[in-house]
């Protein structure tokens, strides 16, 4: 039992690699007496030491393309990728080992404001172990640990009854809970429940089998966790393989290098590359320990092609005759993990696989009470809650249902500010909604009409807080362009919000869709060949950049207003910062909503600092080129 010191971790790892491994996650809080029964199973396993842990880590990632099924870059990839991220979500990974498996278990904390935390540790794992205390039987926390792992796939729960000392060891407590447990269990879709009554303090039934107990005749936890079976999902799909990189060491090798995520693979096989959907052979599968006949999952192999097809990281290979899907929009469930609330409409990057792509969520269909499963309307999601969400995506991608792989269903969800791991989710179906809506093509195109009109269609995109002169210094500019001759549209918040946008308000999630909207209609505008400018708010960074990401380069003008708060509340036309220092508006900007001031504004006016009609002059400049 155990890991034997002064072995060296490559040692340790030639000597394991054929046993298999059981990745767990235990659910329940410290007054369960979790502690105390991870203590007592890695005390008893002998447990490998978290600094050798480490070591491991390291050198398994070195060594990370291996056959090695020890493959402890998984620990650190898929849902747990905020680490590359930059922000750790607290989740700690023992590792130990038996004469019959190896073991990888998540601990986690138990509360609510740990859901996160739960889901990064049960994206990866096989089986949860969940505490009950048998004093207080099935409670809320239980429902909530049962619904995440559900939710990320785990489809066999070893259910513990701990204190079964302070209950005298009572069999009918026991039952009662068995029996509650597993209708709870059966109705979120988990297939698999073994319940277990346990005295973590006293021992019982933890590794060695229970004397206090003699009515159960069960397997001790331990013994459970060495012999359960792991079922696949039911369907086995094809080959399916994530590029991770593409290996090109001189002019004569190319392979495609990845791990083999579904089904297996041989020299000769007919394979296609999606989402592109080029299609060959493959010629060889190369390791580091030479050319294999055969390559299954759990493999990390490189292949080369029979065809030079352009392939790159993120490019999903697989079986030609039974590939996945490839979508760009998709149901999916998503959890939270950020302290910002997400926003529909908001551009975020998803990673899924090895692919990263722009996404938006475009609808949230409802929130989920992870305490009791009920379904509740929402218009923003908060750190650790669950929804059930439409996605959209920027481009296609080759994806499996989560309840099939897990490794191209899940995807987690970044901030493109600051790069921080802001969700994660699983994939459930793809949508169908946008596979008979094409592009259609116009004869008389943009250039077409701007040549008409004699001029460079634009989009001026004026930025600031309320009374900081946007309308007053686009309604000067406009009548500037148009005594030249220019064809001219303004869009102004107070009058668009009148029409188009009057179901919308203040809230951060209304003035992303407010956004979004305008800037739709101004890249619509500066399609029909006009000169827009845009006078919104617009506070935040993100949604100024998806309207820049909508226009050709050089067609975008950032315009920023930057007149002090102090001097905009000083002007105060509408009366409207009166009313919000005095408590009668909500989410006023400056006061308490956030305005993002540009970084990087192509024109950045001092609105404090001169009158509108030298700041209109210095904006005709910039858009006529005459610096
Ligand atoms: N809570 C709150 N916060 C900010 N502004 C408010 C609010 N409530 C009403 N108003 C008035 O609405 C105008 C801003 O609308 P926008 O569409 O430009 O705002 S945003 O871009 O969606 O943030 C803004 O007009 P301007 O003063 O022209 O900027 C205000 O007059
Ligand atoms: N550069 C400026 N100097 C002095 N007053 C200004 C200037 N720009 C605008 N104003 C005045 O400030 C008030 C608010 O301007 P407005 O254009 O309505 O702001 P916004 O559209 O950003 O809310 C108006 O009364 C306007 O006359």
């Amino acid at each position: 039992m155990g890991r034997e010191p002064n072995l060296s971790v490559d040692e340790y790892l030639a000597r394991h690699e054929s046993k298999d491994l059981l990745r767990f996650i235990t659910c329940g809080s410290v007054d369960d007496g979790k502690s105390t029964l991870l203590g007592r199973l890695l005390y008893d396993t002998k447990l490998l030491f978290d600094d050798q842990l480490a070591a491991l880590e390291g050198d398994s990632r070195r060594h990370g393309t291996q056959n090695g099924e020890l493959d402890f870059a998984l620990l650190v990839d898929g849902l747990s990728a905020e680490r590359e991220q930059g922000i750790t979500i607290d989740v700690a990974y023992r590792f130990f080992t038996t004469e019959r498996r190896k073991f990888i278990v998540a601990d986690c904390p138990g509360h609510e404001q740990y859901t996160r935390n739960m889901a990064t540790g049960a994206s990866t794992a096989d089986l949860a172990v969940v505490l009950i205390d048998a004093r207080k039987g099935v409670l809320t926390q239980t429902r909530r640990h049962t619904y995440i792992a559900a939710l990320l796939g785990i489809r066999h729960v070893l259910l513990a009854v701990n204190k079964m000392d302070l209950v005298g060891y009572d069999e009918a407590t026991f039952r009662a809970i068995e029996t509650e447990y597993a209708a709870l269990a059966a109705g979120m879709g988990i297939p698999q429940v073994s319940a277990i009554p346990v005295s973590a303090l006293r021992g019982e039934n933890i590794s060695a089998r229970a004397t206090a107990m003699p009515w159960f005749d069960g397997p001790s936890l331990l013994e459970h966790l060495e012999t359960v079976v792991i079922q696949p999902p039911a369907r086995t799909l094809g080959f399916r393989l994530p590029v991770q990189w593409v290996c090109r060491p001189d002019q004569n090798f190319r392979g495609y290098a990845g791990p083999v995520v579904a089904g297996s693979i041989a020299p000769g096989d007919e394979v296609v590359v999606l989402p592109g959907g080029a299609r060959s052979r493959v010629a060889r599968i190369v390791t580091a320990d030479g050319d294999r006949t055969q390559a299954v999952v759990g493999d990390a192999v490189t292949l080369t092609l029979e065809d030079e097809r352009d392939i790159s990281r993120g490019d999903v290979i697989a079986a030609a005759g039974d590939p996945p899907q490839v979508a760009d929009q998709f149901a999916a469930h998503l959890l939270w993990m950020d302290e910002a609330a997400l926003l529909p409409g908001r551009g975020y990057w998803l990673k899924i696989g090895t692919r990263t792509v722009g996404a938006q969520v475009t609808e949230i269909k409802h929130k989920v009470d992870v305490n009791t499963q009920e379904e509740l309307a929402a218009k923003r999601l908060e750190l650790n809650e669950v929804g059930y969400c439409n996605l959209s995506l920027d481009q296609p991608v080759a994806f499996e249902p989560y309840a099939a792989c897990r490794e191209l269903g899940a995807f987690i969800l970044i901030d493109r500010q600051t790069n921080a791991t802001v969700g994660a989710g699983t994939l459930d179906f793809a949508l169908r909604r946008a596979d008979n809506i094409h592009w259609q093509h116009l004869d008389i195109d943009r250039a077409a009409r701007a040549r008409l009109k004699g001029q460079s269609p634009a989009c001026l995109w004026f930025t600031g807080l309320s009374g900081s002169g946007k309308s007053t210094v686009a309604n000067l500019v406009e009548k500037r362009l148009f005594a030249l001759g220019r064809h001219t549209y303004l869009l102004d918040g107070d009058n668009v919000r009148h029409g188009l946008n009057r179901d919308l308000g203040f809230t951060d999630e209304d003035r992303v869709e407010n956004i979004r909207r305008v800037a739709e209609v101004a890249k619509l505008m500066v399609d029909a060949g006009l000169i827009v400018l845009v006078s919104f708010i617009s506070p935040f960074r993100e949604e100024r950049r998806m309207a820049r990401e909508l226009f050709a380069p050089g067609e975008f003008h950032e315009v920023f207003v930057d007149t002090p708060l102090a001097v905009c509340e000083a002007r105060d036309v509408k009366g409207l910062y009166a009313k919000a220092r005095a408590g009668g508006i909500r989410n006023f900007t400056g006061i308490d909503s956030p305005y993002e001031a540009p970084e990087a504004p192509e024109v950045h006016l001092h609105g404090g600092d001169q009158a509108p009609e030298q700041l209109a002059e210095r904006v005709i400049r910039e858009l006529l080129g005459e610096h």
